[in-house]
């Protein structure tokens, strides 16, 4: 079992299988990026032997994100090898992806053990989304999420709440997933690396937006967790779940149990600082061995909370790109 300097218990940890995207989301990559060279990306056995390693080290559940996971060549034998861990050292594996490519995938994710899946969709509207994206088409998405349920898995629709931007979609957002029969989590805009654009100007505090819900539609709190950072609402009126994502308005740090690992083997103890331990050169070197003492001195590294600040001059809390941690 692992435990962090300030006795809070690491269960669940979120690898970033690869720092690409076929979309730019305005709010979390610049139009231009620069993505790291291949020798640098761990294989997928790489990554594979340190999942086990966590797992044999008290990791109950892990989520597999990106960039978009899906565009990672060979993906389906990472999901295969780590779903070996699933009903016995995992709870869970699951994935978050921007769904453009879930239809060749769907299937496969079912066969290998994961139950249910986030899926990033921040606007209905085709062009609206062409622009959030710059440049991604819908129809690829919701092609995905038909594939997605009918392999059976579960689908949390993951929106970033946009001032002037998707605002006014939220609650027909909210109907919709509700006849999809998908759950949907909002989320605010976290200042995570330079996008070209000033994020304070879209910031949406989710104390807002749920005060708005629920004079339409009474949200009752409820005790579901799923190991992530989302507080769950009944909806009034709808079987659709309602999660909120808060860090700004109101931060879930006291009971973090997360801890990131990159592509290139960088261990992040929290989403908004820089500090990390490097894996990658200690594996290449001495295999899964040399890794173990690192992993006790990543532990030591964790901060108590993150500070975000948002409408601020200050620049975003971290250079890195949420893509590079997978959120
Ligand atoms: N500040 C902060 N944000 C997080 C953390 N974990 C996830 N998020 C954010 O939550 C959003 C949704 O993340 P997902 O990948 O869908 O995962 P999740 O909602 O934690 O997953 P489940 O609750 O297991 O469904 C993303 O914008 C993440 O950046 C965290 O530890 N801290
Ligand atoms: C970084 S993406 C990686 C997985 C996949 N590409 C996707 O979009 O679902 C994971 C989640 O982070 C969210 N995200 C990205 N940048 C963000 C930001 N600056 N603030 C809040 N959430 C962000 C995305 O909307 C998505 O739901
Ligand atoms: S949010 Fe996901 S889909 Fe959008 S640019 Fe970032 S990694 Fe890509
Ligand atoms: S911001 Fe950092 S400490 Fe807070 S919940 Fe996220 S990872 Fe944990």
């Amino acid at each position: 079992m692992m435990t962090d300097g300030l006795g809070r218990r690491i269960s669940y940890l979120r690898i970033s299988v690869t720092d690409r995207c076929d979309l730019r989301c305005r709010y979390c990559m610049a139009e231009k990026m620069q993505f790291l060279p291949r020798n640098e990306v761990l294989s997928l056995e790489e990554i594979a032997l340190l999942a086990d390693m966590f797992v044999a080290r008290g990791i109950r559940r892990i989520r597999l994100t990106g960039g978009e996971p899906l565009v990672r060549r060979d993906i389906g034998d990472l999901v295969r090898r780590i779903g070996r861990h699933v009903g016995s050292g995992l709870d869970e594996l699951t994935l978050t992806t921007n769904g453009t490519r879930l239809s060749d995938h769907a299937d496969m994710l079912t066969g290998a053990g994961v139950r249910r899946i986030n899926v990033s969709l921040d606007t209905r509207d085709p062009e609206r989304f062409a622009h959030i994206t710059r440049g991604g088409r819908i129809a690829q998405v919701l092609d995905g999420l038909d594939a997605a349920r009918a392999a059976g898995l579960a689908v949390k629709i993951n929106m970033v709440a946009l001032k002037g931007v998707n605002d006014d979609e939220i609650l027909p957002m909210l109907h919709w997933c509700d006849a999809q029969g998908f759950s949907l989590t909002l989320i605010e805009t976290m200042p995570l690396g330079e996008t070209g654009e000033d994020r304070t100007d879209h910031y949406l505090p989710l104390t807002q937006v749920a005060a708005m819900i629920d004079a339409h539609h009474a949200l009752t709190p409820l005790p579901d967790r799923t190991g992530g950072p989302a507080r769950y609402h009944a909806v009034d009126g709808l079987r659709a779940r309602l999660g909120l994502i808060t860090p700004l308005t109101r931060n879930f740090c006291a009971d973090c149990n997360r801890i990131r690992m990159t592509c290139e083997g960088k261990i992040f103890m929290c989403l908004g600082h820089e500090d990390h331990v490097d894996f990658k050169a200690a594996l290449r070197s001495g295999g899964v061995g040399a890794v173990e003492p690192l992993v006790d001195r990543a532990l030591r590294l964790k901060p108590a909370a993150h500070d975000f600040r948002i409408g601020t001059d200050l620049a975003p809390a971290t250079r890195r790109h949420m893509s590079v941690t997978g959120g």
